[in-house]
């Protein structure tokens, strides 16, 4: 990896030395945008660090995000300055919508951060459109994160199904009957209890309950399997996206249906098609902590405009 990166400004480009100290800026300039392909448990992003957020992302995360056409993705991710908080991150899916809130892109943006931008540094405040994250890097690699509290009420998720909490609340769709608990981590989940998540069909059930009247915004969608009161297993649907291999707020969703619904410990393990989460929904402050890993997969660029090599 090289020390020097570009940053855009309108009109000119402005060379930066990212060694410690002393700048940690990616790239965005009209031909081309220096990017960090990152993943959290499979669950994957185009991570951009710039001084401002690019006119048109929706259709710049469309495009980087195609798995064809472009470099292939669950969603575009970007690190900005904050207003409060060490640096602020904004992600779009797959589909060009923004969402409020993703626990594996903040953890990637934490590994990017702790080494990119401040090596001596152990803990973060990222700021996202659901309010600061304290992060923490911990002594094997993985990252903590201070997910918040969870909101349950029905108003607020927002769903239309009840005012106050949804709990196992019991939905018709296309003659099939679900049970579902609706939890915010900041992005909306409607968590579903089933016999066999790792047989059921994700992608049959998925899209229909994403699009479901009762979601004004939509939702992402867990099927949820207890194996233990401090094991479960999940497939999530996504929002804007489709089935992923991890989803860190639809496992601390999760965990909160499955305590609420007397299912599980406040302290549990999720295994997801990528990997492992623990989630932890503490009583003494009602927040919920999240730990798992985040990696680099690879370095590039990005032409989205024009050919590199025809204009
Ligand atoms: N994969 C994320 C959630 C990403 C956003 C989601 N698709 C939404 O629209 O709310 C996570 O790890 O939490």
């Amino acid at each position: 990896m090289s020390d020097s990166v570009w940053l855009m400004l309108p009109g000119r480009f402005l060379q930066l030395d990212r060694r410690e100290g002393k700048g940690g800026i990616d790239a965005i300039h009209p031909q081309g945008m220096k990017f960090t392909k990152m993943h959290g448990l499979g669950n994957d992003f185009v991570v951009v660090a710039a001084a401002t957020l690019p006119e048109g992302t929706a259709e710049l995360a469309q495009a980087v995000c195609d798995r064809h056409l472009g470099v292939g993705a669950d969603g575009l991710v970007f690190i900005l300055p904050a207003e409060s908080g060490d640096c602020a991150m904004r992600i779009f899916n797959a589909d060009g919508s923004e969402a409020e809130q993703c626990g594996n892109a903040v953890r990637c943006v934490a590994r990017y951060y702790f080494e990119r931008i401040s090596k001596a540094r152990r803990e973060l405040v990222v700021e996202t459109r659901a309010g600061l994250q304290r992060v923490w890097l911990e002594n094997d690699g993985l990252v903590r994160v201070d997910m918040g509290y969870p909101i349950l009420e029905g108003k607020a998720i927002p769903t239309t199904l009840d005012e106050d909490t949804v709990v196992d609340q019991q939905v018709e769709v296309k003659g099939e009957t679900f049970h579902i608990t609706a939890v915010s981590m900041g992005n909306p989940h409607a968590v579903i209890f089933v016999e066999d998540a790792a047989h059921f069909p994700v992608e049959e059930w998925g899209p229909l309950l994403e699009t479901h009247s009762l979601f004004p915004q939509k939702t992402n969608v867990e099927f949820v399997t207890v194996h233990s009161p401090s094991e479960l297993e999940m497939r999530v649907w996504e929002r804007g996206v489709g089935q992923t291999l991890a989803c860190g707020t639809g496992a601390c969703a999760s965990v909160v249906a499955a305590v609420l619904t007397g299912r599980a410990n406040r302290t549990a393990r999720v295994h997801l098609k990528g990997g492992d989460l623990d989630i932890d929904w503490r009583p003494a402050d009602n927040r919920v902590y999240m730990t798992g890993g985040a990696e680099v997969v690879f370095e590039g660029e990005y032409y989205p405009f024009s050919s590199r090599f025809g204009k």
